[in-house]
């Protein structure tokens, strides 16, 4: 992939302990899934940066490349590709994301 969009993506993953590549923004999610995503970390009161996929075509095919995952939403917790909603949902219900969270934030 482009060299300086793979750079940008990990500089933006490396300064944010939290970020959702998703479809619109935390106020107003554009799918249902990642608006599923966006309740999810509003419950847990992390801090998290979000990046609107619908206004970077580069970004949004550039993300599928760099994550090897093809759908929206697309959860990096400290650094790593955590997962879409599904996984999300599945964490959250089973306690694995409270604690990647909180070893995320203390690190
Ligand atoms: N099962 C997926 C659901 C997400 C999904 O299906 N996203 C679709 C529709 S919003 C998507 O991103 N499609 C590719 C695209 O729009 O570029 C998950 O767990 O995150």
């Amino acid at each position: 992939m482009n060299p300086e969009l793979k750079k940008s993506i990990d500089e933006l993953i490396a300064s944010n302990k939290v970020v959702v590549f998703m479809k619109g923004n935390r106020q107003f999610p554009m799918c249902g899934f990642s608006n599923t995503v966006v309740q999810i970390l509003n419950v847990m009161d992390v801090p998290y940066h979000t990046v609107n996929i619908l206004e970077d075509d580069a970004i949004r095919s550039g993300m599928k490349e760099y994550s090897q995952w093809p759908t929206f939403p697309q959860v990096y917790i400290n650094g790593d590709f955590f997962g879409g909603c599904d996984i999300m949902i599945e964490a959250y219900q089973s306690g694995e994301l409270k604690e990647q969270l909180e070893i995320a934030l203390n690190s």
